[in-house]
């Protein structure tokens, strides 16, 4: 089996297990391009089930030598809050990473599929559907993957462990971004404050660099696809049994328990 394999199939064993990894796999790559590749391989298997994707800024002094300001990668669970009774659940590997964002989600109504000319802003704004309230939990068996940095992330899954979805925003296409706000507590005490405006260029900037990342992989997108456009509060650690609330103001609330995955399920 060659590295690119190896390092796939280790975090995606690892991930179906419930079981924490004490190391990166074999070792991190040094570049984006073979982190892709090896999160192009566990898309790859999770195949047609793939409910979209998430993007996540990359810290300014790492940008330059990476050459790239965001990273993307698969959402791998998909959580409903819309008609939830509580608080939804969602589960992360005991003793992993996981962490707490509220994001803007969008919903997409048409496919978009690769093109090297690209897209006009434009088009991709008349192809988004509807902007949710959202969440993503961030996750990996590995506890150190984040502070290892992009390379890291892309190389599992992006460092997800799901998008949560809430109520669509209504009139978001009027909205300055400023307006779209957003606050996020773990366990009653509030950790962050943001709004829209603090997804770099907005939501739509986000979305734009992922369909060209997905270009360059020779993969595009699908009416139906949820794209969680990143961090709007920072990213907020949090461990299972904890509870996480999502405040959008008039757009909506709810929360997220974490819990721990059942080993071997
Ligand atoms: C925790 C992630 O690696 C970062 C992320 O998803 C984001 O910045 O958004």
């Amino acid at each position: 089996m060659d590295r690119i394999a190896a390092i796939a199939d280790a975090f995606i064993a690892a991930r179906a297990a419930g079981t924490a990894l004490d190391a990166f796999p074999l070792s991190q790559p040094e570049t984006l391009d073979e982190a892709y590749r090896i999160q192009d391989r566990e898309v790859d298997e999770i195949g047609a089930a793939l409910p979209g994707w998430k993007i996540a800024g990359v810290r300014p002094d790492l940008r330059a030598a990476l050459g790239a300001e965001r990273v993307a990668g698969p959402i791998t669970r998909l959580v409903d809050a819309r008609r939830a009774d509580g608080a939804v659940e969602v589960p992360v590997v005991a003793g992993g990473f996981a962490a707490a964002e509220a994001e803007f989600v969008l919903l997409l109504g048409r496919d978009l599929p690769p093109r090297a000319e690209g897209y006009a802003a434009e088009d991709l704004a008349a192809a988004v559907a509807a902007v949710h309230i959202g969440a993503e939990i961030a996750g990996s068996p590995l506890a150190t993957l984040n502070d290892l940095g992009p390379t890291a992330v892309v190389s599992d899954h992006g460092n997800n462990a799901a998008i949560v979805i809430g109520p669509a925003i209504g009139d978001w296409r009027a909205r300055p971004l400023e307006s779209l706000t957003s606050r996020v507590a773990i366990d009653g005490a509030t950790i962050g404050e943001g709004d829209a405006a603090r997804v770099a260029g907005g939501p739509l900037a986000a979305f734009a660099f992922l369909v060209a990342n997905l270009a360059r992989r020779g993969r595009g997108l699908r009416a139906g696809d949820w794209i969680s456009t990143g961090a709007t509060t920072g990213v907020h650690v949090i461990t299972p049994g904890s509870v996480a609330t999502f405040d959008f103001g008039a757009a909506g609330a709810f929360e997220v328990r974490i819990v721990a995955q059942p080993r071997g399920a």
